[in-house]
């Protein structure tokens, strides 16, 4: 598809969404011809298409963007990337953080590429696990590294504002792959993802 229907067809979508939201407003009991929500349908339009835009990334292409040749074979880890995703229950947010390491096995990745895969799988409908588990999966298809890890806390909205109204559980998944199904490889993972070596 070119650029012009590609923009052509991005446009009908978010005509369709305004007026499902103008019609959303209207069975919520709001009037949305009311000054202050006059525009409310088209923000919510493009808010939700921006929250949902993971849909329409490469994560292996991101990847492959910055693959560098290095024989550096010691963990790689980034840790505290913050996320933010929509559950795909009540459409409503979860936020935290990811934690992503790596084993090299004859290649590196841009540093930003791993938040870039991050927000590629958050900015869709997810579930904690499922997220956590295409996050590993991306990496390790493009990389081969000797091993992942993939750790997300978060805290979901629909456990907050509704619901069983929990304001301080925090779900922690995890998913590990190749060295790091070695308790000492992973014991290490946990002790860096949990040392505050910055304020040291
Ligand atoms: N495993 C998992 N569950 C999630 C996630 N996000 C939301 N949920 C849960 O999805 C479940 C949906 O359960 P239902 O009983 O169908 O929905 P509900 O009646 O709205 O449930 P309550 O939230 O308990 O009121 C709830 O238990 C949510 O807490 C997630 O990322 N992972
Ligand atoms: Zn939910």
């Amino acid at each position: 598809m070119s650029y012009k229907k590609i923009e052509q067809y991005e446009e009908k979508i978010t005509s369709h969404l305004v007026e499902n939201y103008r019609e959303t407003l209207t069975l919520l009991g709001e009037n949305p011809d009311r000054e202050g929500l006059k525009k409310t349908p088209h923000r919510v339009a493009k808010a939700m298409q921006y929250l949902t835009q993971g849909y329409h990334m490469d994560p292996k292409a991101i990847l492959e963007s910055a693959k560098f040749k290095e024989s550096f074979s010691e963990m790689v880890l980034v840790k505290d990337i913050e996320l933010y995703s929509l559950c795909e229950h009540h459409l409503l947010p979860f936020f935290g953080k990811a934690h992503v390491a790596y084993i090299p096995n004859g290649y590196i990745v841009g540093l930003s590429k791993i938040a870039r895969v991050v927000d590629c799988f958050s900015r869709r409908l997810q579930v904690q696990e499922r997220l956590t588990h295409q996050i590993l999966d991306a990496i390790q298809d493009v990389l081969h590294p000797l091993g992942v890890a993939v750790v997300i806390e978060a805290q979901h909205l629909c456990m907050m504002m509704r619901g069983v109204q929990k304001q301080n559980s925090v779900t922690t998944t995890s998913a590990f792959s190749g060295q790091f199904e070695d308790e000492r490889t992973r014991s290490e993972f946990i002790r860096l993802i949990s040392a505050d070596l910055m304020h040291r």
